[in-house]
């Protein structure tokens, strides 16, 4: 690889395989996947269920380790990086929105990503002017901003849960079908955002979806299909 490639490249999978235990067998989810992503880049993978997409973005966020194969971050190599390197990793340069809004519900929305900067042992006062913005970027009104998460909309609820992803300026965006709870044009939407941030945040953007008809916005579109990316 070039000196060229490696800086134009937030996240790269080499040839990655990640088994399960099965019974006395093992299940392979990821079969020698290969994937390189720019910064402000937005790649969607597609796939049907059982796929591998999940295990994709676990493997990703080095949640969880490759069985074989190396994934480098931000310019990382983290194939021998002891768990609590790789953790402080993660927490700097990844940031992942799920299915599933998981926000805290005693908290408002700006709390919720000043609590982010609470756990990683920052100054909470001096977050708060970046939340506000964060959230304002992402069209969340000042109403919207002070209201607890039952009270919001599930498309709010949604961009509060991007605005905190991007809270610790990632250089990687993984996002686990963001949408499944909404309906088509809320959808549409959150997917119009999703491309807007990669392309001001700068971050290398991995969305996954079941939804072929959002998929306009992409910079590229992969299928899964039994572990395999293609
Ligand atoms: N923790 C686990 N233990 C054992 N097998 C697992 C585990 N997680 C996933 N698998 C298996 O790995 C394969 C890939 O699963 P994965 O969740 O990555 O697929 P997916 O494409 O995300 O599916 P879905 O769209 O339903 O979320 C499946 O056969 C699944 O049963």
């Amino acid at each position: 690889m070039t000196a060229a490639t490696k800086t134009a490249t937030a996240l790269s999978l080499e040839s990655v395989t990640l088994t399960f235990p099965d019974g006395d067998r093992r299940l392979t989810a990821l079969d020698e996947v290969s994937l390189a992503v720019a910064p402000g880049e937005l790649v969607a993978v597609v796939g049907p269920s059982g796929s591998g997409k999940s295990s994709l973005l676990a493997v990703a966020s080095v949640l969880l380790r490759p069985d074989a194969g190396r994934v480098v971050l931000a310019g990382r190599d983290t194939a021998g990086m002891p768990d609590r390197e790789r953790t402080r990793l993660r927490r700097e340069q990844v940031g992942i929105v799920f299915q599933q809004s998981n926000l805290l519900p005693s908290l408002t929305a700006v709390e919720q990503l000043l609590a982010v900067e609470h756990l990683r042992g920052g100054s909470v006062r001096g977050a708060r002017a970046r939340a506000e913005e964060l959230l304002e970027s992402v069209g969340l009104g000042e109403a919207g901003r002070r209201r607890r998460p039952h009270r919001l909309s599930g498309g709010e609820r949604q961009r509060v849960n991007i605005a905190r992803a991007l809270f610790t300026g990632p250089s990687v965006l993984l996002v686990d079908e963001p949408t499944s709870a909404l309906d088509h044009e809320r959808g549409e939407q959150v997917v119009e955002l999703l491309a807007g941030v990669t392309r001001r945040h700068r971050t290398a953007t991995v969305l996954v979806t079941h939804d072929r008809g959002l998929l306009g916005r992409a910079d590229r579109v992969l299928t899964m299909r039994d572990g395999r990316l293609g």
